[in-house]
């Protein structure tokens, strides 16, 4: 009790030191015990109402996306939170963020909390100091405009494939879809398939194309191949899913565990970690046979730096090879890193473009321009990629993100000196070992850094709309005095790899530096940045250049009932729809990355264009 009691003495003493609001509470919220036992919650409510009120949503695991900016509104932009364990600082504030994410070796990645997904082998995502920047180096090599182009293709192509799941036989869509999570999943694993391991895995009904070598078919295989119980997607795909159960229980365990899931995650990995193994042994035999580079391939292209002659970097200065078990780990990590965040966003956009009929057709509209109806196969993306970027397909991208960015709190920490950090004007001095949450999901809600107009989303009487999608936001003006280009004194100067463009179009709206942050900024930025963009903003292109979305309505009314109604009634049916998907949006929370939890979905249909029953009309 003593050394509890001193230890929040201590930290308490030290919010105080630095000058910024703060509050106590009685145990780490981050710590797995306080999440497994909560009802330390309800003691910590026995106090005075005034020691718990405002904190208590902050205690919440899943407030960053529910309670998003409401909770700084009230605490402050900046605040600190002091428990027995650390000093933990949470942050809306753009300024802030901006010097932390500038300032590596200042505020690092506190990698222990990434720790658990080093259980393939280390990787750029969960390392730090200089065995990151080797890493970093050696990936980022992968991570070109050459290969984006390579991946827009495949991707274009995988959703081709997802639409004809979609669209069925007869051609004519109309069918109410329940599986647009599943899906979308599926699509966004079949790009990283590419992406990681040169692969290119089919859609039920689709067969590989004649002049695919023997690998590709033993890999993209619906019969798992010799040694294998499951197939490749199945295997990645059920590890994927049970990832947080892999990544918590220790092995001996796992396999003695009488539980379904358990058995099926033991059955999954054993399979992936396989098909890792043999991967990873193929791309080292390419290397040793002189094969060249085909293809966008970050696991060939790592066994390439390890295992071939030319192991320098593009500016010259020697890589260190990474290990196999390296090669592994951060194989797995592109997956991890880019499977799930890519997938959550094209859900998501797809649900509020359905939300959204206004929005969607001025999405067609730009696709058209910029395409025509010309066939998504001919597509090139160096002439096409900026046009993109610009237009609605840019502009609804840039609002999914920043309304639900996949990745809602950015971990930082204060390295081993004390740092200052500037806000409005004013410098505040932070302990060594202070834990940092950039909060991605209340900044990019902050009214001081968005241009907002009064809501239009009906029963929403708010006058903004700063919780609403609208990517019409993205073509709105700057307030006087923005500025989106603020230097940091200190800041990195070393280049670690990666794209280096910024986030979002030049002839969009341009946010404040540290206001939109869906892909974290500085070195430690989203290494994927640009290939993520490119898959979304191509799969959107192909989805939304000959077909539109609608909600699926089957629960209020019958196909029939909906042809017998007139324009007042089916306006007044979809207004019904738009409720209750964004009901169910809104119930999305944040274990590794936000989405969706449980049986929750949103039906939807897909219709060609022309044979729409609601959205070629409906105002949002
Ligand atoms: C919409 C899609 C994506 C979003 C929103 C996203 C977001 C992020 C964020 C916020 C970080 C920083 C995490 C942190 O500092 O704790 C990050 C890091 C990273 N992301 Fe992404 N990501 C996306 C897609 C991808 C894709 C497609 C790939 C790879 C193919 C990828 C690879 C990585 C890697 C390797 C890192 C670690 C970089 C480092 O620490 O140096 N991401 N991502």
């Amino acid at each position: 009790v003593y050394r509890y009691a001193s230890a929040l003495a201590g930290n308490v003493a030290k919010a105080k030191r630095t000058g910024l609001p703060y509050h106590v509470v009685p145990m780490n919220p981050h710590s797995p015990i306080a999440q497994m036992f909560p009802f330390w919650k309800s003691l910590f409510k026995l106090l005075p109402r005034r020691y718990w009120e405002d904190i208590m949503p902050v205690l919440m695991s899943d407030w960053h996306f529910r309670d998003n900016y409401k909770v700084f509104e009230k605490l402050g932009d900046v605040f600190l939170v002091a428990c027995p364990e650390k000093l933990i600082l949470y942050t809306a504030n753009a300024e802030v963020i901006h010097q932390v994410t500038s300032k590596r070796e200042a505020f690092p990645k506190p990698v222990q909390v990434y720790k658990i997904l080093s259980l393939y082998g280390e990787s750029v995502l969960a390392t730090e100091g200089a065995v990151w920047k080797n890493h970093r180096k050696v990936t980022a090599a992968s991570f070109n405009e050459k290969n984006a182009a390579l991946v827009f293709a495949e991707s274009i192509k995988q959703t081709e494939g997802m639409i004809d799941q979609w669209i069925g036989a007869d051609r004519q869509g109309n069918r109410t879809i329940k599986t647009v999570e599943h899906d979308t999943m599926a699509l966004m694993l079949h790009i990283i398939g590419y992406v990681g391991f040169g692969l290119r895995l089919v859609w039920p009904g689709q067969s590989l194309p004649p002049d695919a070598d023997a690998r590709q078919a033993k890999y993209a295989a619906l019969e798992p191949p010799a040694g294998h119980t499951l197939n490749f997607t199945q295997s990645l795909e059920k590890t994927l899913e049970k990832i947080l159960l892999l990544l918590l229980t220790p092995r001996w365990l796992l396999k003695h565990l009488p539980f379904k899931a358990t058995k099926v995650a033991a059955e999954a990995e054993e399979n992936f970690v396989k098909y890792l193994d043999e991967f990873l042994h193929d791309k080292i035999d390419d290397v040793k046979n002189g094969d060249k580079e085909v293809g966008m391939d970050i696991m060939g292209q790592l066994a390439r730096t390890s295992y071939g002659e030319d192991s320098t970097s593009k500016k010259g200065s020697k890589l260190s090879k990474l290990s196999d078990s390296e090669i592994t780990g951060n194989a797995f990590i592109m997956i991890v890193a880019g499977h799930e965040t890519t997938a959550n966003t094209i859900h998501f956009l797809l649900l509020e473009l359905a939300n959204n009929p206004a929005a969607q057709r001025l999405l067609q509209r730009d696709i058209v321009n910029i395409f025509g109806d010309t066939d998504p196969s001919s597509w090139d993306y160096e002439s096409s990629v900026n046009a993109l970027m610009a237009s609605m397909a840019g502009a609804c991208m840039n609002e999914m993100l920043r309304m639900m960015p996949p990745v809602v709190d950015i971990p930082k920490e204060v390295a081993n000196n004390d740092q200052v950090i500037v806000k409005d004007g004013e410098k505040y001095h932070l302990p060594q070992g202070v834990h940092i949450g950039l909060v991605a999901t209340a900044v990019q809600r902050n009214p001081r850094y968005w241009p907002t107009k009064p809501s239009k989303v009906a029963g929403n009487n708010s006058d903004s709309d700063i919780h609403d999608f609208v990517p019409e936001r993205w073509y709105r003006k700057a307030e006087e005095g923005h500025d989106d280009s603020a230097e940091v004194e200190g800041a990195d100067t070393e280049n670690y790899g990666g794209f280096e463009g910024p986030d979002t179009s030049a002839q969009l709206f341009r946010p404040v530096r540290g206001s939109y942050i869906p892909f974290s900024d500085g070195a430690r930025s989203c290494l994927g940045r640009r290939l993520a963009q490119v898959e979304l903003i191509s799969a959107l292109s192909v989805i939304f250049q000959k077909y539109s979305l609608e909600l699926a309505v089957d629960e209020w009314a019958t196909d029939a009932e909906v042809e017998a109604m007139d324009r007042t009634q089916r306006a007044a049916l979809y207004k019904k729809a738009q409720a209750s998907s964004r009901k169910v949006i809104a119930s999305a929370s944040s274990v590794l990355t936000l989405k969706l939890h449980g049986d929750k979905f949103v039906p939807v249909r897909l219709v060609p264009k022309g044979q729409e029953r609601f959205v070629d009309w409906v105002d949002s």
